[in-house]
């Protein structure tokens, strides 16, 4: 973050804490408009003499240094501490309305204050690209808008009791706030439960926002919810070309499109009649932003529930921890589906004992019978490996030389099919060396990935047309959706991917699903692997046995006797969330407790280490004895393409205390001269310690 001082000083208004002072009442009136800048706060300028004064919520265009840029006009006539005459004019109003409303703006607001992030650049990410630019808020004529509901809208399965249940739940608080997880196992018919709410707040004119993960998963639910409920219904999502995007914001704003379908940017769309907000798949990571502004869609969903009078729906299978210490504080009203809708059992977990055990190709003989019977009784088969590419390393037998990125702490994964060495975390791609570059001896790929399973398998089962879906395999648009739509006619028999295959998929005839390495997970630095490995292993498991053959799930591990997998395995999803909510509490971990991690990274080992340790002093200098640090530390992979990463863990019970500190020093950790060698970033409430 670089910090134009002399321009901040004077102009910044601090729209949060600001104090309105001494009145320049002479003429025009004086706005405070958040521009797109890395500051805090908003900026003060006038009025135009001859144009009406924009209205709070209208944007404006203003000169910032020497750039022109689009800001947003936050209050009126609060007046500025600094002479008119020093007052810059705005140059342009570019609405005649409100862009957002009150209550929105008030949610961005919160979130530029919680997550610590400049306002103006919290608003501008809450707009379309177009609209950001100052285009008008118009729909353009080529614009045909959206898709006309169907015509013979499909009416779906009569809910069960459990199902009705959940559907009342919500339907009882509508125009009221409260927070709901739906808790329903893999196939419950969660999704039913949604298609159900969104039919009443339609039939109520309300409208009805609905938060997913990724847009992977999306085809399948956009395609349910357009053809069973009697409206339009806008998606929104990062691969939407621009004038898409435009107009499905403007649709969700004028109220036309009854449903909103979006990935977690989607949590700022603003709405014309709001109904109701559903989270699908709420713990899951991505929906978290990851870098500049890093807000959780889930938190801001609720938040935004809670400010506009709406009931928020979080569905899910494998609940974040968050959400169910949010049930146990009574936050949160807890609905449950416990059984699969239709009558399907949920499928029985093995653990597959790996040690000592010869593996071909990273399958295990047990396995590899237990695919033959299924594929002989004509079920699919999902294999789940979270490792893309033919191997994770490239590796020479005799003097142990490895293949590194030159630019990170990381191996290059072989991609075999490409012949080319590539780093999974910069990017960088090579051709592999002909020898090794050391002894000169034969290199050989060491591990596997997705690509090398996938060669192994058609070795095995030559019969049975396998199919891989990861993000190579299906980089080419519409490449998953034909690929998804071959899986569901029985085409292809074994699938094999990563997290694309493991989450929301419905593919009634997967009888057998395995989770090839469940080791990863086990034994990451960061606190929150374990979690993640028990969702994935469940989700995983979730696709099996959906239709009317009842499924089996194999977990493959070294660790059979892991306490927490053995909980899993034993108790369920719900049970081993109990233990680890234990193990949590007594390690002062979130849910318990507040987390920031503060990120410093430079070509340089030392800046990130030398500006950490200058923002150490800065915060321990508060003097506040519940909020403590831990750090500064390397990153777990301390070198990514080309900079070196560190990090210092902000660690407090409540988060009050927490957040006053960082308010407090943040403004100086900016000044610090060692802030102009490195690139920091502040992220509260990190989804992961990397
Ligand atoms: N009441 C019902 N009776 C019969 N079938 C139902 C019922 N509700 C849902 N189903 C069917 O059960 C299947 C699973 O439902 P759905 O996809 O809604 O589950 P889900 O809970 O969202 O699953 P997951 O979390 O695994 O993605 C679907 O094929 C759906 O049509
Ligand atoms: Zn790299």
């Amino acid at each position: 973050m670089t910090r134009p001082d002399s321009m901040a000083a004077g102009l910044q208004c601090g729209i949060m804490t600001s104090q309105p002072t001494s009145q320049n009442s002479d003429t025009l009136p004086i706005l405070q408009v958040a521009v797109p800048v890395p500051l805090p706060g908003c900026f003060d300028y006038l009025a135009l003499a001859d144009a009406p004064v924009p209205v709070v919520g209208a944007r404006v265009r203003v000169m910032f240094g020497r750039r022109k840029l689009v800001g947003m006009v936050m209050t009126h006539g609060r007046g500025s501490e600094l002479p008119q005459s020093r007052i810059k004019p705005i140059l342009e109003v570019l609405d005649s309305s409100p862009l957002i409303d009150a209550s929105l703006l008030g949610l961005l607001q919160w979130a530029a204050d919680y997550y610590q992030y400049p306002l103006g650049e919290v608003i501008a990410s809450a707009l379309p690209k177009t609209l950001r630019q100052g285009q008008p808020a118009e729909l353009k004529p080529r614009h045909r808008g959206l898709p006309a509901p169907c015509e013979s809208l499909g009416s779906g399965p009569a809910l069960n009791a459990e199902q009705q249940q959940a559907v009342a739940a919500v339907s009882s608080h509508w125009g009221r706030f409260q927070g709901f997880l739906l808790e329903g196992i893999t196939g419950s018919g969660k999704t039913e439960v949604y298609l159900h709410l969104a039919q009443a707040a339609l039939a109520q004119g309300k409208q009805v926002l609905v938060l997913v993960p990724e847009i992977a998963l999306t085809p399948q639910l956009v395609a349910r919810f357009r053809e069973r409920l009697p409206t339009p219904v806008a998606v929104m999502h990062s691969a939407l070309s621009d004038g898409d995007r435009h107009c499905a914001w403007l649709l969700a704003r004028s109220g036309e499109a009854g449903v909103i379908i979006g990935t977690r940017s989607a949590v700022f769309v603003p709405w014309a009649r709001p109904g109701l907000i559903i989270v699908d798949e709420e713990h899951d990571p991505s929906l978290k932003q990851h870098e500049g502004f890093r807000y959780h869609a889930r938190d801001l969903a609720m938040l935004r529930g809670h400010r506009e009078s709406v009931p928020v729906l979080l569905g899910s299978a494998t609940p974040s921890l968050e959400s169910l210490a949010n049930v146990q504080r009574g936050q949160y009203q807890r609905v449950r589906l416990p059984a699969r809708a239709g009558g399907a059992e949920l499928p029985r977990i093995e653990l597959l004992d790996l040690r000592r055990r010869f593996l071909d190709e990273g399958l295990a003989e047990p396995l590899l019978e237990r695919m033959q019977k299924h594929l002989q009784q004509q079920g699919q088969v999902l294999l789940f490996l979270n490792r893309r590419g033919f191997a994770p390393a490239l590796l020479c037998h005799d003097c142990g030389w490895v293949a590194d990125c030159r630019r990170c702490d990381a191996r290059m994964t072989w991609h075999a099919r490409a012949a080319r060495l590539r780093c999974h975390h910069c990017g960088y791609e090579c051709s592999p060396p002909p020898r090794c570059p050391a002894c000169d001896s034969a290199l050989a790929p060491q591990g596997e990935g997705t690509q090398r399973i996938e060669a192994a398998l058609q070795r095995h089962f030559p019969d049975y047309p396998v199919v891989r879906i990861d993000r190579d395999s299906t980089s080419r648009k519409g490449s998953l959706e034909d690929a998804l739509a071959e899986i569901r006619s029985g085409h292809y028999r074994i699938l094999v991917g990563t997290q694309m295959l493991a989450k929301g998929h419905d593919f009634p005839d997967v009888t057998l699903a395995a989770v090839l390495d469940a080791d990863q997970g086990l034994f990451s630095s960061d606190f929150r692997a374990i979690e993640r490995l028990a969702q994935t292993i469940v989700q995983v498991a979730g696709r099996a046995g959906r239709g009317e053959r009842r499924g089996e799930v194999m977990v493959q591990t070294h660790q059979p006797d892991h306490p927490l997998l053995r909980s899993l395995i034993a108790g369920g999803y719900a049970r081993f969330a109990e233990v680890l909510l234990e193990e949590r509490r007594m390690a002062q971990l979130p849910p318990y407790a507040s987390l920031a991690l503060l990120r410093a990274e430079a070509t340089e080992a030392h800046w990130p280490q030398a500006f950490l340790s200058e923002a150490y002093q800065l915060l321990a200098a508060q003097g506040d004895a519940r909020v403590q640090l831990w750090g500064p530390a390397p990153a777990p992979m301390e070198r990514r393409a080309g900079r070196y990463r560190a990090q210092l863990l902000i660690q407090a019970e409540q988060r009050a205390p927490l957040q006053a500190v960082l308010r407090q020093c943040l403004p100086q950790l900016g000044t610090l001269e060692t802030a102009r060698r490195v690139r920091w970033s502040l992220d509260v409430d990190p989804a992961d310690l990397h």
